[in-house]
């Protein structure tokens, strides 16, 4: 990918590419014009067969030679296209009369599922095999004897590599660490030593927050130890995967949407999200796209029939112009000169024409949103009039409609689509649904039955795939022989689209997810985040690794130890034996060989029987109650039979999403997503990681997913009490990092420290606050939490300051942080630990005591916002308070402060230095907030306000300090009252 000396294609600006010599592609060898291999094809496609710029005719053996154009007649109207779908699929309201189905299933031929499934998962398994061996053998040979060898030598070179960071930033960062933690003890010395009598209650609690703070520090600056960033080469994927002239071998990818509110969630952003998935750059018939509405709202039904029908004419645009991104609204509202490197005649023209389809399309989707509005009395009817299944969201039966895919409706040029299916899980009352985790784990279920890939890609509904080839990028690492083995998900960072240019509240999280992420990525690997997440379908159900990942000979293509990035936490040298939750594996793996060979061997028993083997052999205990699903999870390589009919795995797709499918099963508890906490992403990677799994981190240079954040403080402040809400759960359970997975040794301790340090933060706020409002109360009472400082003490306090300033120097310059970017992180860190963090920790214990429970407020997301208006909007919460108390505790300790100075003369002022700095470092801190609480109406800028206050105020002291007309006496009067009153 980042090879120089690579012209980019003057049609599409992507590089030209290689051709299958390894030499850089040439499409006319009269000029020289570069053109991509692709856009060379479609121009002969097109009937253009000379040199665009120099007009000589192309050497058509170089290219595809793909000419005769496959154009069917295969155009079908709208009306076709719904008919078609509901043949594929069920109509929904056949469907919400199926409850329970029975799972012992036969093909039409009469041959029961399950046996085809076995057959051919026993194929793919030794095809696998030896894929894995060859490509093993190929590792240990020498780099050279594997050139000879190989013809295609693309073929045989990884997919990724690993790239250090360089060591000129690596080590001074380190020995800066080591300092500050030298100094800090040194610091701590001095602390502890010095004890101020006067204020001994104040210097005690200073020095408790203190010494958590460093406790915090040194758990989020360890897992930062040896960041690492990573390389994929996408074309060597298509040289080894799609081999002209053979079907691609690429995998399969299911993906999952999910969105629950479509008042909160706009159908138009969803819709959005469901287009650039089914655009992606990527074989059509390895992808499906599964959308869970966990609200069952016919408005996102409706819409996303709309969507389907428009994506016919939506996909064949993007492929035919390689356009980014392909979520249409974000396309069209791109501020580029989108000519620039299309020169097809006719991109302006369709470009135009598609502009307008869109604009139609959201015409439609905004009347379905309009009329959803207001619910009707008798609640929702569909167009054939019968009632709407889904009309009590707490009480409904469960509802799946298959759009598209290879037996529905084609795109508008007759070429095949994904497939693209809508499911609803059933919920009744006194069930419990678990939130997010409980609808993705139902879509893990569908999409086995229906499609079964062997990789899942989970997102937000407002989380559009903004590089079409991210699934790619996914794939160098997931399909690479030697790299994906024991990866159990690749995760993309966090981006977003729409955040105030000064991203005031720090809703970017650049600093966690380009510094603190790299950094797990040289560990273990990155925590999960919810979305934008490529998964092995196999770690979801709750396996192990197939093999002991801390070999050293698995990190060939780089010179440290690419599994921990250091070469003597995890590469000691002689091998590990193996340890209890490897037995554990190999044992559940032996399992499932014997039940293969079981089923084999009783051939001759009948049905019954056989389902009755199927339970004994406890599968059911773990996955539930259906032999379709539990033989989909036998097939390690994923995939459905042929045979598979879709009306009955329809049934059965029902089936495996009623809400009573999980109980006593292990789903929410050791496989799926795991349930008890509000943020189960954490838990679900934590879990993974604890088996010994890896994940890796994946930033290709074009952002892979773009999603929305909310730019408002109220808003904003929920979802940090959401997320920090989730740690504390998790910390209160039984999956705490600090207790849990010490059995197996297989998550590596800097990863533990990680976690550790994700569950604990919340707890910050106490400390935080307690030293948030020291500086007031120092400044009220004219007691100080430090001693007169000697010249010792001051070196140590100097050296504190410039190690930190140098450490976060250093962090800047080897992730490519901005400053801003880290002072808005620090801000934030203060605003959310003095209000959400707090919230969170109450919140926590109280559903621990009293048992509530905990709910997802589903943070809100802006369909078209014009100038942020979002941004200046305040609602109040309650989590307003302490950061308000805060700021004018200590406002008013400033301004105590000074007429404090004043009346006692100039020997005052040193110490109220030192008080009034620290004032000013928490009123830094909490600026942004200030600005959110002033709103809009106040157009004066909200610095200007504070200086007028503060001036104003100390003006006033110092005019009451000489005013002539009053007595001497009054002052020391007026001094008095002011300290009683503010004290
Ligand atoms: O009962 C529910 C609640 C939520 N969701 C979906 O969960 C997603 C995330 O919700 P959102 O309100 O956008 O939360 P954020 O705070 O923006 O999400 C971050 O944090 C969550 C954990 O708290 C993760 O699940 C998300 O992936 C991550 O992006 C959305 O697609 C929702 O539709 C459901 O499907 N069912
Ligand atoms: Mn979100
Ligand atoms: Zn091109
Ligand atoms: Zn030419």
């Amino acid at each position: 990918m980042m090879q120089s000396g690579v012209p980019p294609c003057t049609t599409c600006g992507e590089p030209v590419g290689f051709d299958s010599n390894g030499e850089v592609f040439v499409a006319c060898h009269e000029c020289n014009f570069p053109v991509c291999k692709s856009c060379l094809d479609y121009e002969i496609k097109e009937g253009r067969k000379v040199c665009l710029r120099c007009s000589t005719p192309y050497d058509e053996s170089s290219t595809m030679a793909d000419v005769e154009t496959n154009q069917s007649s295969n155009h079908s109207t709208m009306a076709a296209h719904l008919n078609d779908a509901q043949d594929v699929g069920m109509h929904t309201r056949h469907v919400s009369t199926v409850s329970t189905v029975d799972s012992e299933l036969n093909d039409d031929s009469g041959n029961p599922i399950w046996k085809n499934r076995v057959e051919s998962w026993k194929d793919k398994k030794s095809k696998k095999k030896k894929a894995t061996s060859k490509a093993k053998h190929e590792a240990e040979i020498p780099p050279e004897q594997q050139m000879e060898e190989k013809q295609s030598a693309d073929a045989a070179q990884p997919l990724s590599t690993v790239v250090p960071l360089p060591r000129n930033k690596l080590t001074p960062y380190r020995g800066v660490i080591i300092m500050r933690l030298i100094i800090l003890a040194l610091f701590f010395h001095y602390r502890i030593t010095n004890p101020v009598d006067s204020a001994y209650g104040l210097w005690l609690t200073s020095i408790i927050c203190e010494i958590w703070f460093a406790v915090s520090w040194v758990l989020d600056q360890f897992p930062k130890w040896t960041p690492i960033n990573r390389e994929t080469f996408i074309d060597r994927l298509s040289a080894r995967y799609e081999r002209e002239g053979e079907p691609s071998e690429l995998a399969a990818v299911d993906f999952f949407v999910s969105t629950v509110d479509p008042l909160k969630e706009p159908p138009l952003i969803t819709a959005n999200t469901v287009l650039s998935i089914l655009a992606v750059d990527y074989p059509v018939d390895k992808v499906s796209c599964y959308v869970s509405d966990d609200g069952s709202a016919m408005l996102s039904f409706e819409s996303l029939v709309e969507t389907a029908d428009f994506a016919r004419k939506w996909v064949p645009f993007c492929k035919k112009f390689s356009i980014e991104p392909r979520a249409p609204e974000f396309y069209f509202s791109q501020k580029i000169d989108y000519l620039k490197d299309k020169i097809q005649p006719s991109f302006v023209k369709e470009r135009r024409a598609m502009k307008r389809d869109y604009e139609e399309f959201k015409v439609r989707v905004n009347a379905l949103v309009a009329k959803a509005q207001k619910t009707p009395e008798e609640g929702w009817t569909m167009q054939d009039g019968t009632a709407w299944p889904g009309n009590n969201p707490r009480d409904h039966p469960g509802m799946i409609q298959v759009f598209l895919g290879h037996s529905g409706a084609h795109d508008i040029e007759g070429n095949e689509l994904p497939r693209l299916v809508y499911v609803s899980r059933e919920k009744r009352p006194g069930y419990q649904h678990h939130k997010k985790a409980g609808a993705e784990n139902a879509l893990v279920r569908v999409s086995a039955v229906l499609t079964n890939a062997p990789f899942i890609l989970n997102l937000d509904c407002d989380h559009y795939v903004n590089n079409s080839k991210a699934v790619r990028e996914a794939m160098c690492f997931l399909m690479d022989p030697l790299v994906g083995q024991d990866v159990c998900y690749v995760q993309f960072p966090q981006r977003f689209d729409g955040i105030d240019r000064s991203d005031r509240y720090a809703n970017r999280n650049t600093v966690f997810f380009d510094v603190n992420m790299k950094g797990l990525d040289g560990i273990q690997g990155p925590v999960y985040v919810g979305t934008g997440c490529v998964f092995n379908r196999q770690a979801l159900y709750g396996y192990g690794p197939p093999n002991l990942p801390n070999l050293p000979k698995a990190s060939s293509s780089s010179s440290s130890c690419s599994w921990c990035g250091c070469c003597s936490c995890c590469c000691p040298s002689k091998k590990p034996s193996k340890d209890l939750s490897e037995v554990y594996r190999d044992s559940k793996r032996d399992d499932l060989n014997a039940a293969i060979f079981n089923l084999k061997e009783i051939d001759n028993y009948d049905e019954h029987e056989r389902s009755l083997l199927i339970s004994q052999m406890s599968f059911e205990k773990t996955f539930g109650l259906s032999s379709v699903f539990i033989e989909s999870t036998l097939m390690e390589n994923g995939g459905v039979p042929e045979s598979a009919n879709s009306p009955i795995l329809i049934k059965e797709a029902i089936h495996v999403i009623s809400c009573g499918y999980e109980e006593k099963t292990e789903w929410g508890k050791e496989i799926g997503w795991i349930y008890g906490s509000v943020t189960e992403d954490i838990l679900t990677g934590f879990k993974m990681h604890c088996r010994g799994w890896r994940s890796l981190y994946c930033m290709p240079l074009r952002p892979a997913f773009k999603g929305s954040a909310p730019i408002n403080l109220s808003d904003r402040l929920h979802q940090v009490l959401r997320w920090a809400l989730g740690s504390v759960e998790i910390f209160l359970s039984r999956h705490c990092p600090l207790w849990y997975g010490f059995g197996g040794g297989r998550l590596k301790w800097l990863q533990r420290m990680a976690y550790i340090n994700t569950i604990v933060y919340p707890f910050t706020s106490l400390p935080l606050i307690a030293y948030c409002s020291l500086p007031a109360i120092c400044l009220l009472t004219g007691k100080f939490i430090i001693p007169t400082l000697s010249n010792l003490a001051s070196v140590w306090f100097l050296g504190l300051f410039i190690s930190i300033i140098l450490t976060s120097v250093l962090e800047l310059r080897w992730s490519g942080v901005s400053i801003e970017d880290l002072w808005r992180n620090e801000q934030f860190w203060v605003i959310g630990g003095v209000s959400a963090h707090l919230f969170a920790v109450f919140q926590g214990f109280l559903k621990m005591v009293a048992g509530l429970d905990t709910n997802f407020t589903v943070t809100a997301k802006a369909a078209d916002d014009g100038e942020f208006g979002e941004l200046y909007m305040i609602k109040w919460t309650t989590l307003l308070i302490p950061p308000t108390t805060l700021l004018i505790i200590n406002l008013v300790g400033v301004v105590a402060g000074f007429s404090d100075a004043l009346n006692s003369g100039y020997e005052a002022w040193g110490p109220l230095f030192g008080k009034v700095f620290f004032a000013f470092w928490v009123i830094l801190h909490l600026y942004p907030f200030l600005k959110g609480l002033m709103g809009r109406q106040n157009r004066t800028p909200t610095i200007v306000v504070l200086w007028s206050v503060l001036l104003a105020s100390v003006f006033s002291l110092v005019w009451v300090k000489i005013n002539p007309f009053v007595q001497k006496v009054d002052n020391s009067t007026i001094a008095q009252s002011c300290i009683s009153i503010d004290c």
